[in-house]
């Protein structure tokens, strides 16, 4: 029998990866990785480029097999489901790059994923989603194409929502994008996690994380080198360094 909950805290647990080998063909680039995000809570995934979080997030969506060990997601295995099936379960995606629809308008391109499938009391709807993102407000008779790359970003946290999700995992929301526009996405992700919602958020920006987060995995080749709680973050300037190269 698998634990309804998390032993240490009692809570729901949402994603687990135990023991999960994954890769391309014949190439491994996840070992033995085990990771757990319980719900309500904001998890960051750090490590350099080339290390496999973006590899570990396609295995939890579906796009990859893994090889050996489970994935599970609030107590349903993974293992081998279909991407949409996974979605439908309640992880929501942003994928690094930014994929929106760029000859829908920013309302069609809200609109185009919403849903509550699985009933959700307060769901997002696009006038919280609005209120999250005023600028989305201003730009949505504008088609996603016109839009600045701070702006597609904001469309596509805000796309992801619109799925209810009840686990939103972010690739590199920031990556790329303005240290203004930056401040303004993390401080709209600090706002979508005091609503309650669970995320999965990888980046590598340590300070901001360890703002964000409550607690961190930082992987290096394929493998979790460390874990733990912002405390024990901030108090290791080395774990920055080495892990992440910053
Ligand atoms: N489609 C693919 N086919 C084969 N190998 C891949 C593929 N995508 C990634 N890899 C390899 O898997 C390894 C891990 O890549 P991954 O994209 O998971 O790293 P990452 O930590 O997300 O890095 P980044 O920050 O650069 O996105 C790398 O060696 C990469 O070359």
């Amino acid at each position: 029998m698998r634990e309804a909950g998390d032993a240490a805290t009692g809570r729901e647990v949402l994603l687990q990866f135990d023991k999960v080998c994954s890769g391309y063909g014949l190439g491994q680039v996840l070992f033995d990785v085990s990771l757990r995000v319980n719900k309500g809570e904001v998890v960051s995934l750090m490590g350099r480029n080339g290390m496999g979080k973006t590899t570990l997030i396609r295995t939890a969506m579906g796009m990859l097999v893994p090889r050996d060990g489970q994935v599970s997601f609030a107590e349903r295995r993974l293992n081998g489901m279909a991407m949409h099936r996974v979605a439908a379960l309640g992880l929501g995606w942003v994928p690094e790059g930014r994929f929106i629809f760029p000859s829908l308008s920013v309302e069609e391109n809200l609109m185009a994923t919403a849903s509550n499938r699985r009933g959700s009391t307060q769901p997002w709807t696009l006038e919280r989603i609005y209120e999250l993102f005023p600028r989305l407000h201003e730009r949505r008779r504008n088609g996603g194409g016109q839009l600045s790359g701070g702006e597609q970003q904001m469309l596509t946290i805000g796309r992801a929502l619109m799925t209810n999700p009840r686990l939103l995992i972010l690739d590199e929301a920031t990556e790329g994008l303005a240290p203004k526009i930056r401040q303004e996405i993390w401080q709209t992700l600090a706002a979508i996690k005091g609503t309650g919602q669970s995320i999965l958020v990888v980046d590598k920006d340590v300070r901001a994380l360890a703002r964000l987060a409550d607690r961190h995995y930082m992987i290096e080749k394929g493998c979790i080198a460390w874990q733990g709680d912002s405390t024990a973050l901030l108090a290791d300037a080395q774990l920055a360094k080495r892990y992440v190269g910053i």
